[in-house]
């Protein structure tokens, strides 16, 4: 994998269609309700088909992407937990006894949890090993993973939307699971929208306030010793490419990898929460129409998603008050979304139904 392959896939990614998007505008002041009532469905099912180059899109098979990688930060004292609970939680997804798997159940999505980076050894048939090395490095000391290390894992998450499209999934959800990940996403996000650290890190799974300054304190120190302090020279591609591979982490990097190949494959691809949003914000930094191939789930409680939505320009559907990651806002967001296109091939129109329409 080379910076050409990356080049290549970032201009493969075209604008969303715009002809089915006016077919979709058009189908949908068409139905029985008010023009707009429908609020951010509206908005939604027309994204849609626009990302399909169809109207309705198509609705198929769904999967929730759980993405698993370990991070060197841990040494900082950064998780209320310990780094082993990454593997045992993979573990917990690949029986089926997580939010996650709960959630996509309900959704009526399948779980393919990928292992990007995981410290520990896995060997589960039904985990798709994807392992680009077991953890990142400290980042606090230097580049949590080379370049190469971070083209490789974001070329894993294309090729498994390209894999996953072949097998015929029209709507992925993508999450994460990689204790000290929040510490990544936080540096991820005040390396490219130069914010401070108070506004990026938030308490993660539940760090004291003695936890919270050792986290600031991880990502300041994080951005210092990578030469990325305050959004300096984190600019463009290139700058997204290098934040990644500095502070981010094989799953973030996967992720990105995923958001990359919705728009490679025009497949809507619903991101999670602060973690999953991050690795989209490089993405979309890579490629400049990728944030219109993404949907945003929910906002977390962690402080820095809002800031993250706010700069890719997502609208989130839920706030639940959720802060755990895995994909679970994601999973739950799915039957929204599969209502919002079914309102386009299902609902009948003022005509077929013999509704008057608003006076003039
Ligand atoms: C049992 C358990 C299950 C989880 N599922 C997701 N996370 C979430 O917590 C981690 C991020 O928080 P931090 O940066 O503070 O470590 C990620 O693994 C995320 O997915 C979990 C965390 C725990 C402990
Ligand atoms: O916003 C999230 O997705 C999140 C928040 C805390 C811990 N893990 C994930």
């Amino acid at each position: 994998m080379d910076d050409k392959w990356l080049t290549r896939v970032c201009r493969s990614i075209e604008p969303l269609r715009e002809e089915a998007m006016a077919a979709a505008r058009e189908r949908l002041d068409s139905l029985t309700k008010p023009p707009g009532s429908l609020g951010a469905l509206e908005r939604l099912a027309e994204r849609l088909s626009g990302i399909a180059g169809a109207m309705p899109p198509p609705l198929g098979k769904k999967v929730v992407v759980v993405m698993a990688g370990d991070h060197g930060v841990c040494e900082e004292g950064v998780s209320a937990f310990p780094q082993a609970v990454t593997e045992q939680m993979v573990l917990n997804f690949l029986r089926g006894g997580a939010a996650v798997n709960v959630f996509a159940k309900h959704a009526g999505a399948d779980v393919v949890c990928v292992d990007m980076g995981v410290a520990a050894t896995i060997d589960h048939p039904g985990l798709v090993a994807s392992k680009i090395a077991p953890g990142t490095a400290n980042m606090t000391k230097g580049p949590a993973m080379t370049r190469e290390q971070a083209l490789s894992a974001l070329s894993a998450g294309v090729e498994l939307v390209g894999r996953l499209a072949g097998d015929g999934v029209r709507l992925i959800a993508v999450g994460e699971m990689g204790i000290g990940n929040s510490t990544a996403a936080a540096a991820v996000t005040s390396a490219l929208l130069g914010v401070p650290p108070e506004a990026s890190v938030g308490r993660g799974t539940g760090v004291d306030d003695a936890g919270l300054a050792r986290k600031r304190d991880a990502v300041a120190r994080a951005l210092a010793a990578n030469g990325l302090a305050a959004g300096a020279g984190a600019s463009g591609p290139e700058g997204a490419l290098e934040t990644l591979a500095k502070v981010g982490g094989f799953e973030l990097a996967g992720i990105a990898g995923v958001c990359l190949g919705a728009g490679v494959y025009r497949v809507p691809v619903v991101v999670d929460g602060y973690i999953s949003t991050a690795a989209a914000l490089v993405a979309s930094r890579l490629s400049p129409h990728v944030a219109s191939y993404l949907i945003a789930s929910h906002r977390s409680e962690e402080p820095g998603h809002g800031v993250v939505l706010d700069a890719l320009g997502l609208e989130p559907m839920l706030e639940l008050g959720m802060r755990l990651g895995e994909g679970t806002g994601a999973a739950l967001s799915l039957r929204i979304v599969e209502a919002a296109v079914d309102v386009l091939g299902s609902m009948a129109t003022f005509a077929s139904a013999g509704v008057s329409g608003k006076l003039e």
